[in-house]
């Protein structure tokens, strides 16, 4: 086939982020249009501090400069694509172009592929809300998902716990990845789980299950150091563990950056990173969003499969461990 413009499934994630209208910084999402130049040096000092954050390395300067671009309002997002276009930029936008903007390329590239579908929760079917606890979906929402899942296998793939997450979503057709990927259930109901290849009836793979004494220490730990903080807020996401800083006042990000990452010291086998206002404790295994993809196209059974088409939609940097999976992208 002629190599054209089109690559999938990466210019999809930027199709959600063209939803979204996303941050110029790779701890939240990529850019609907052209990224802003300004974005450009955002992402790479974000690049750095976020670096920093994983090797424990960091100056408080650099984590609150992270933490601060981690989730930027639509108004800034805004003002700084209207910044405008330099060299780097367009280089930048000749290798993610807008999925939206190529969509009849995508269409072409999907012909005569089974399409599986990947959905992130947070900020791709659900609006970004300050309590983490009401970041419900909308009626509408959930109808486009269920039709889409009539049509496709389709996954949802969130940090959050898998039970949370499906008391949000309520389709028991689809699929659950929860915990970044660390706690996969195929379909509950009846219907779909007759659908599923005959190998992959009931699928349910936890690769992270030793790590559940360890993530409710670290839980613990982490609501005990932070309870001074006001705002801050931890979150027990089965094998991760969520601590939200969207609601506490940004002259305590320095303090709270400097609290998390000291009880994360007590525990080596855990890492810290971030998504969008909010720090994320993970186990150290080599286990993400991408291996998560990867095994659920495994177990449906389209392994190493040239006529499958993985449509991914997320808007944070833990998604762009999906977008990587670059064994299925299609020129
Ligand atoms: O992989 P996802 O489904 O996108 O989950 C990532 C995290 O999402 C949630 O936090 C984010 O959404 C909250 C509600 O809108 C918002 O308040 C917070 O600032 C965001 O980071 C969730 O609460 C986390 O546990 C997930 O890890």
């Amino acid at each position: 086939m002629a190599k054209a413009s089109v690559v999938v499934p990466e210019q999809v994630g930027a199709a959600a982020a063209a939803a979204q209208v996303g941050c110029p910084c790779p701890g939240t999402t990529l850019f609907p249009y052209p990224p802003p130049r300004a974005g450009i040096a955002v992402r790479r000092k974000c690049l750095q501090a976020a670096q920093q954050l994983e090797l424990g390395a960091g100056l408080r300067g650099g984590w609150v400069e992270s933490m601060r671009a981690s989730s930027p309002t639509h108004a800034k997002a805004a003002a700084a694509l209207a910044a405008g276009v330099d060299e780097e930029h367009a280089a930048w936008m000749a290798r993610h172009p807008s999925a939206l903007g190529e969509f009849e390329k995508v269409v072409a590239a999907s012909k005569g592929k089974q399409i599986v579908m990947f959905l992130d929760y947070d900020g791709t079917l659900s609006p970004i809300v300050d309590d983490p606890d009401a970041a419900f979906m909308s009626e509408t929402m959930r109808m486009a998902v269920r039709s889409v899942a009539k049509h496709f296998p389709t996954a949802i793939v969130s940090g959050r716990c898998r039970d949370k997450v499906f008391e949000f979503v309520k389709l028991a057709e689809l699929y659950y990845a929860g915990s970044h990927g660390m706690d996969i259930k195929g379909p509950a109901s009846r219907h779909a789980a007759a659908k599923s290849p005959p190998h992959n009836k009931g699928v349910l793979f936890q690769p992270a299950s030793e790590f559940l004494p360890m993530i409710e220490q670290v839980h613990d730990r982490l609501e005990q150091a932070t309870r001074s903080i006001p705002g801050a807020k931890v979150e027990n996401n089965k094998f991760c563990v969520s601590v939200h800083f969207r609601c506490v006042d940004e002259k305590s990000w320095g303090a709270l950056a400097e609290t998390v990452r000291r009880v994360v010291r007590e525990f080596p086998r855990l890492r810290l990173s971030q998504g969008r206002m909010v720090f994320e404790v993970r186990p150290t295994i080599k286990w993400d969003k991408g291996k998560a993809l990867e095994f659920l196209l495994d177990s449906l059974g389209f392994a190493d499969c040239s006529d499958v088409l993985p449509v991914y939609i997320g808007d944070d940097r833990t998604d762009e461990d999906a977008f990587k999976v670059n064994k299925y992208l299609y020129y």
